[in-house]
């Protein structure tokens, strides 16, 4: 049984955990191999869900296969200066995880759960992976849902990629951002007697 001395401590942890986590820009390798991805995934994936539906999956790619995705991207490209770009922006990182979601046509739980419930597992890997020493960030592209990129990662037509969790180790002499607290007092109201 755990004792509250122990849970507090535990909590501590976590509390450091989530205030010292910050998303890690410049990476480079390595990365979380396929077991210590799939156990980190494993933790991630208790986040709350209601229905426990995992409604997502996630693709790794590394390697080449970066290469061969920010090629498909940079077909989405408006010009050729995008394009380049677009490509770059695949190498990035030693891993792209990109994050798709598998929303299910259920009365009981509406769309909009299940993209919380994605965003949460997807900000708890964050977390883990930050905790454990690895960097990541979390990117919305790009172009995630050009047909070229789509087409490339065998997105569904029922399926919408949300974009790619970067992720590697911390290039290394890079000092830790500070994060300035934020003033949440004019995001929290009361109803009731505040008197608990
Ligand atoms: C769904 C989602 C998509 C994001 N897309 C981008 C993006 O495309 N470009 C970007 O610079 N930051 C993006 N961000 C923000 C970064 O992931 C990161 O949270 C931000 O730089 C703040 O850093 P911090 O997490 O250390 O506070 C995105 C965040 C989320 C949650």
């Amino acid at each position: 049984m755990t004792t509250v001395p122990a849970a507090r401590a535990a909590a501590g942890d976590a509390e450091t955990a989530i205030r010292s986590r910050r998303s890690t820009v410049r990476l480079t390798a390595p990365a979380p191999g396929p077991d210590e991805l799939l156990d980190l995934l494993a933790a991630a994936a208790t986040a709350p869900d209601h229905g426990q539906l995992r409604p997502w999956r996630l693709i790794a790619i590394c390697g080449n296969a970066r290469v061969r995705l920010g090629e498909a991207a940079a077909e989405a490209a408006p010009t050729a200066d995008l394009a380049k770009r677009t490509a770059a922006k695949h190498l990035r990182a030693p891993l792209m995880l990109a994050l798709v979601f598998q929303p299910r046509d259920l009365p009981a739980i509406p769309r909009w759960e299940q993209l919380a419930a994605t965003s949460a597992m997807a900000t708890t890997l964050l977390l883990l992976l930050d905790a454990r020493g690895w960097g990541g960030v979390w990117y919305g592209g790009p172009y995630p849902d050009a047909p070229q990129v789509r087409k490339h990662l065998g997105v569904g037509d029922a399926e919408q990629l949300l974009g790619y969790l970067n992720v590697g180790t911390p290039v290394p002499g890079e000092a830790p951002r500070s994060r300035a607290a934020a003033d949440v007092r004019s995001k929290l109201s009361w109803l009731g007697d505040t008197a608990l």
